[in-house]
């Protein structure tokens, strides 16, 4: 079997780097001078068994392609090319929904390539990490039982360990909604609300998250492994998460270099209209949402939660 890597940005690149550990692999990103060095990823370079291109009909060659893309550009993405990646493994990694359909990427790949094995890798893993060799832990989820333990081999490497999985809609529900409770976690810190609100913020985000997925099919388990709470934690405690770290300068009321992949802003809009077409109450999801989208201050938005209705837990 052969695996290329579609998206060369920093995580792609660092999946590259790890599974050239099992042999060659090949990443494609459509910018030829951001190919071989990122600057997200410093002191890391190509090892000799990535091969490097901007050919997407070479790289889609492969019998395995990881879609290691930005949510927001994945469906335009599918669409345009389409006819490369249909009847491939696609695995899908990037965390968030799709403000245009408000569906998952497994949807948005579904509806592109209906003949392509859909699955799912995520779970707790910064690039920098895993460009590094550091042991990292990730869920593997694939509907297919067969393919999913075959994708689970494939992609495993030393330092990288796959847990396998079949609930591909509880596997990418936890990685997009994890993103929208950092931005809280992060708000909070940035103003400096204390280390005891931001549990709370986790801890009820959490349950947020396991209501939205388990509505639309998750299993609850899998929202407590590595996929969900692995990550959420992961997210919300570290300063190397752009979500955090988004979260804090709007918490902080500092600068913040709009050109960072934060998945978290688009998919916290997406999953507002999604609860609210559901008829779900996912409070600190359209805190979040008002807060990118700078219609709520934090602390307007520290006062609704915290005058909200008393409920059981
Ligand atoms: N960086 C990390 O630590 C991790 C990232 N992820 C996920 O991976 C996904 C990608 O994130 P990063 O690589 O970190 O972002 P990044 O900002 O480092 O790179 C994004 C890459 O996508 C490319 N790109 C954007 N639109 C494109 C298009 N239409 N066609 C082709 N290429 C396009 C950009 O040129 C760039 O190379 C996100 O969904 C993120 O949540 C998942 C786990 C860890
Ligand atoms: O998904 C990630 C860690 O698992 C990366 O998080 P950020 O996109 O917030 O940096």
């Amino acid at each position: 079997m052969t695996v290329s890597v579609l998206g060369a940005g920093a995580f792609g690149t660092a999946l590259a780097v790890t599974l050239a550990g099992n042999g060659p692999v090949t990443l494609w990103g459509r910018d030829a001078a951001k190919l071989r060095t990122n600057p997200k990823l410093p002191g890391v370079s190509l090892p000799p068994e990535v091969k490097a291109t901007t050919d997407l009909a070479k790289a889609t060659a492969a019998d395995t392609l990881l879609l290691a893309l930005p949510a927001q550009a994945l469906g335009a993405f599918l669409a345009d090319h389409a006819a490369l990646l249909d009847g491939k493994s696609l695995v899908n990694t990037a965390k968030g929904i799709d403000l245009t359909t408000l569906t998952g990427p497994s949807e948005l790949i579904r509806a592109a390539c209906p003949a392509a094995t859909v699955a799912v890798l995520t779970g707790p893993s910064f690039a920098a990490d895993i460009a590094c060799g550091l042991p990292t832990a990730l869920t593997l989820a694939c509907a297919d039982a067969d393919r999913g333990e075959a994708l689970q081999a494939e992609l495993s490497t030393q330092t990288l360990r796959l847990y396998r999985s079949t609930d591909v809609t509880g596997a990418e529900l936890g990685g997009a909604l994890k993103n929208v409770i950092a931005i809280a976690a992060g708000a909070v810190m940035g103003r400096q609300l204390g280390d005891s609100a931001r549990a709370a913020i986790i801890t009820r985000g959490f349950a947020e998250m396991t209501r939205l997925a388990t509505h639309l099919g998750a299993r609850a388990e899998t929202l407590t492994g590595l996929s969900g709470l692995g990550d959420l934690t992961l997210t919300c405690t570290s300063d190397q998460s752009r979500n955090y770290r988004f979260g804090f300068s709007l918490g902080a009321g500092t600068e913040f270099d709009s050109s960072t992949t934060v998945e978290g802003a688009a998919t916290a809009q997406a999953v507002a209209a999604l609860a609210g077409k559901l008829g779900l109450d996912l409070p600190i999801t359209a805190a979040v949402a008002g807060l990118v989208t700078r219609r709520v201050s934090v602390e307007k938005l520290m006062q609704q939660l915290l005058n909200r209705p008393l409920k059981d837990e």
